[in-house]
């Protein structure tokens, strides 16, 4: 079997890699009951209609995540699953605000993630970036607060994101927030157009002042908007399992996917919620393939945009070597 082509992941909600298995074994430590059976159970409803009905279970099952080793098993686990499918870099969201709500301190989660991290290239390969995200369906003031309670960590946090529940939470709600985020060196990025319109998409350009947006998927409802998008090379971090599972699409063979890249779009290929959604960025890679017929060529844009897209701006040299090892790497069948 051939090596997974390296990639970066940019679009990955750390959160989103609870295992079930990783879920009882943490709810045990900790003193949790999990209204759930066993693992096998708790898989069983992971049967979404949409974003709302996934956010529910994710945020209770969050309870069992309450300590800084917690958080650094979680992130240790990820890394090492990350680094068997091709991962040589991964910008990692995290949700300060769903563990505030259960009493778990900023501090503690940001030293949790940050432990693993710094030794993840040592252990796993893999070069990392953290992004702090918003939840769009608390206030802005909340979110102010939250990104006022980060000062003392921002030298481990390169970003800020936003994301939960989209529709009817615009962007421009976040409009202060952003610029503060700005005003203070980070990195800004936004989920827009998942399940909401094209719209937000322009509103977390030019309100946010983004540089990347996750998903971003309904901006191909608005062909001038696509139009700005390739022409400002606007990097869109796609997560195909995910839709499908939140039935923003009914099947993969129904990404639009291909039709964005023939439109010049730098998009990327991430999972999002790999322990929910079936699969981490490698099934996410292997889905598109095969139910879109990606050609190796094809295959090999997507990973070399994974890193032109990425904040490694401070680590261009580190950049180049991802690139040479994309452009080396023959894929099956070349
Ligand atoms: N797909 C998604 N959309 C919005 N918020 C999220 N939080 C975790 N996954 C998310
Ligand atoms: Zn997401």
């Amino acid at each position: 079997m051939n090596m997974p082509v390296p990639k970066a992941e940019l679009h990955l909600h750390i959160e989103g890699t609870l295992e079930p298995e990783l879920a009882f074994a943490l709810a045990a430590r900790g003193g949790v009951t999990l209204p759930y059976a066993d693992a096998a159970a708790l898989r069983e409803a992971y049967r979404f209609s949409d974003l709302q009905s996934f956010l529910d279970l994710y945020y209770g099952l969050m309870a069992v995540l309450r300590t800084a080793e917690d958080f650094t098993e979680l992130t240790d686990a990820y890394l090492e699953r990350a680094a068997a499918q091709g991962v040589r870099h991964a910008e990692i969201f995290f949700d300060p605000q769903a563990h505030a709500a259960r009493g778990v301190p900023l501090g503690t989660v940001v030293e949790g993630i940050g432990a693993s991290l710094e030794r993840s290239e040592e252990r796993y390969g893999i070069s990392t970036r953290l992004i702090m995200c918003f939840l769009r369906d608390e206030s802005a003031e909340s979110a102010l607060a939250t990104l006022d309670a980060a000062k003392p960590y921002l030298d481990r946090i390169t970003g800020v994101g936003l994301d939960s529940a989209e529709v009817g939470n615009p962007p421009a709600k976040f409009r202060e927030v952003y610029e503060e985020a700005a005003r203070l060196g980070l990195r800004r990025v936004a989920h827009a157009g998942e399940e909401g319109p094209a719209a937000y998409v322009r509103e977390a350009l030019d309100v946010l002042g983004v540089e990347r947006v996750d998903h971003g998927l309904r901006c191909m409802d608005d062909p001038e908007l696509v139009d700005r998008l390739a022409r400002e090379r606007v990097p869109l971090t796609l997560c195909p399992l995910s839709n499908v599972r939140l039935r923003v699409i009914d099947t993969l063979a129904d990404h639009p996917l291909r039709a964005m890249m023939e439109a010049g779009l730098l998009v990327t290929v991430n999972s999002d919620d790999p322990a929910y959604f079936g699969g981490y960025v490698g099934e996410n890679f292997d889905g598109v393939r095969d139910a879109l017929g990606l050609t190796g060529e094809q295959l090999r844009e997507l990973a070399r945009n994974s890193f032109e897209a990425s904040f490694l701006e401070d680590d261009e040299a580190r950049r180049e070597r991802y690139l040479a090892e994309v452009e080396a790497y023959q894929f099956d069948g070349e």
